[in-house]
């Protein structure tokens, strides 16, 4: 843990250096009779330590979008720097961690073992891995989980422990693909709030995807609205609301504000 993020709003004005640039980026998927304009056109800078939601119908090009930017897919033309670097060299130096939508974890490996797997993949000094994957878990609460295996947990569990190890090697960066969107809104929301304490601790720079309004408000400092057919970012929204978030920010009359904001560009983007 080094930074703490101190945001009391998105600061996409700020003139530092973006961590995350991108710039004119489309994806065209071609199959042998149909061409599939996933993204057109997307331009995004992100600042250090910025909390940005991605939201949008279905199919609109969001997790292409991160896919790209963790150099999972090659866009089809659009420069994307991230820490100055392309995906491609970020990856290589573990810029980031991925979140995915199921919680991919290995059945056959313990929690602990589980969230020590990149650390091994990336030759951590091996005296060191076992402290280290049991600080990511006391983050996420698991601390008297590590003996389990994956089964044993519920499925908010198994999330927790997916984000203990994206963030085990401490990227800067984390990409959250609609983690929590298989969850009861209870847990759902519980996890909102250990993210966020997360992100303040850790001083992260988060982008994750989301098709909850209520999320995407609640967690970002920025929450970026796309539409389909050809994905397209139709807006930024800046979520000035206080910091740190808690359960009285959702009946913030700004909340509802900055909500209908974000329902009137997604509704514009479907007409
Ligand atoms: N590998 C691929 N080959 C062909 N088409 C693809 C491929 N990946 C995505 N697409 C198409 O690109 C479009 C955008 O897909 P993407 O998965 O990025 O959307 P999304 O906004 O994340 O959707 P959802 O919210 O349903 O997860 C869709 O029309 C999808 O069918």
């Amino acid at each position: 843990m080094t930074a703490q993020n101190n945001f009391t709003q998105g600061n996409s004005s700020s003139s530092s250096p973006p961590l995350v640039s991108v710039r004119d980026v489309t994806m065209i998927f071609r199959t042998q009779d149909t061409e599939t304009i996933a993204l057109q056109g997307a331009n995004l800078d992100i600042q250090p330590g910025e909390f940005i939601s991605l939201i949008g119908p279905s199919g609109c090009g969001k997790t292409t979008l991160l896919r790209i930017l963790a150099d999972l897919q090659t866009p089809t033309s659009g420069d994307i720097s991230i820490k100055g670097m392309t995906p491609t060299k970020a990856r290589e130096s573990r810029a980031y961690g991925y979140v995915f939508q199921a919680p991919a974890l290995m059945d056959w490996r313990s929690v602990l073992k589980n969230v020590m797997l990149p650390l091994e993949v990336m030759n951590f000094p091996k005296e060191n891995r076992l402290e280290k994957a049991r600080e990511m878990l006391r983050l996420v609460g698991l601390e008297k989980f590590e003996k389990n295996f994956p089964f044993q947990l519920s499925g908010g569990m198994q999330q927790r422990v997916s984000i203990a190890r994206a963030l085990a090697f401490d990227p800067p960066l984390l990409f959250m693909d609609e983690p929590f969107g298989a969850l009861d809104e209870i847990t759902r929301e519980n996890l909102n709030m250990e993210l966020l304490r997360l992100w303040r601790e850790t001083g992260k720079t988060v982008i994750f995807v989301t098709h909850s309004i209520s999320e995407a408000v609640f967690l970002s400092t920025r929450v970026v609205v796309m539409t389909a057919r050809p994905g397209k970012i139709e807006g930024i929204v800046n979520v000035d609301l206080p910091q740190p978030r808690s359960v009285e920010t959702r009946e913030h009359p700004r909340f509802f504000e900055i909500a209908t904001e974000i329902r009137e560009l997604l509704r514009k983007g479907h007409a």
